[in-house]
């Protein structure tokens, strides 16, 4: 069942248009990926949906509560990109502060400040935040968007600009909050992190939603897995004549490239059943295949592909 609903949500500033009908759902207990290149309008969807800004247009409900509402800020936990701490104030006292104004508790609050910070393995509790390190401001933030216990978080780059000890350990951290039953939303420049925890993904070009769904989808969309078939010959002119002899049914149903590799011939298809047809035309033409292997793009080759397509690459909208 979804928990979040996104029905052509827009976003304009005077004329420019940051968003232009996103619509996605997604389902409780989903890590849902945001991601796209730098101003593909990732922020202001979050915003949107975090209440922030008004929409243009369109709608979107969190829980059932449209963006905003009391009832919603209380399932919702947001992790802005940019989180200015008070820097005065310790962490312990920053979060018991907004654990406070969420109306938790003192006791329930204390244990839960406690143990989220034991999770992020956060030291320097009693230090003035002002004092601490970047990535232990980044791991007082993601705790500040957990002291209401919400169920959904929408989580802005949670991992931006930090080491990659501190990095792993809030992916890791987003994974657990995941295996817990929260719903979560996710932005990310490091495609290999959204790769890593994401069910589903939505790849954002120039305000629009141009490719969404599971990586798996959004693979054979771009392309999909494709077939090396290395030999010791070039067998792409047995497959043309083969193909222009009895039809096509007999060579690869699109066309194969070729290029040289260590001294082999590599043949890239696109189909399991070319694979059949490239084996018969090398060895009709005296050579032998000698490895045959399965190549999956990565999201990155995915996303490269799709932003330099802009949105006439949109694969599902
Ligand atoms: N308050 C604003 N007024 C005018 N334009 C804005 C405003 N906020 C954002 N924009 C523009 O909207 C577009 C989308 O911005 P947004 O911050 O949502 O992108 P993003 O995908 O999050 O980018 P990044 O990866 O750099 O954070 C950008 O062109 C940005 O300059």
């Amino acid at each position: 069942m979804a928990i979040l609903e996104v029905d052509g949500l827009r976003k304009e500033y005077g004329d420019f248009v940051a968003v232009e009908g996103s619509t996605f759902s997604i389902g409780r207990g989903e890590v849902f990926g945001v991601v796209g290149p730098n101003g593909a309008g990732k922020t202001t969807t979050l915003k949107m949906l975090a209440g922030l800004i008004e929409p243009s247009g369109g709608s979107a409900t969190v829980a059932g509560y449209a963006p905003g509402e009391p009832a919603m800020q209380r399932q919702l936990g947001f992790l802005p990109e940019e989180s200015p701490l008070y820097e005065e104030m310790t962490a312990v006292d920053y979060l018991t502060f907004f654990a406070d104004l969420y109306d938790v508790p003192s006791d329930v609050a204390r244990e839960r400040i406690h143990r989220t910070l034991d999770r992020l393995d956060l030291e320097h509790r009693d230090r003035r935040l002002g004092n601490v390190s970047k990535g232990m401001k980044r791991k007082v933030a993601i705790a500040r968007a957990l002291v209401n216990d919400p169920d959904v978080l929408i989580f802005d780059e949670p991992a931006s600009g930090l080491d990659p000890l501190t990095t792993n350990y809030i992916i890791e951290f987003t994974r657990e909050l995941s295996d817990e039953g929260k719903t979560i939303v996710f932005s990310a420049h490091n495609l290999f992190h959204v790769e890593s925890i994401c069910d589903r993904i939505a790849v954002m070009n120039d305000g629009r939603i141009v490719a969404r769904g599971t990586l798996e989808e959004i693979r054979d969309a771009h392309g999909g897995t494709e077939y090396h078939v290395y030999a010791t010959v070039d067998a792409s002119a047995a497959l043309d004549a083969g193909r222009d002899a009895v039809g096509s049914r007999s060579g690869p149903s699109r066309s194969v490239a070729v290029s040289r590799e260590n001294g082999r011939v590599r043949h890239v298809v696109p189909e399991m059943a070319d694979v059949e047809a490239i084996r018969e035309a090398v060895e009709a033409n005296g050579g032998r295949v000698t490895d045959i292997r399965t190549e999956t793009p990565s999201l990155e080759d995915i996303f490269l592909e799709i932003a330099s397509d802009g949105p006439d690459g949109e694969a599902k909208a």
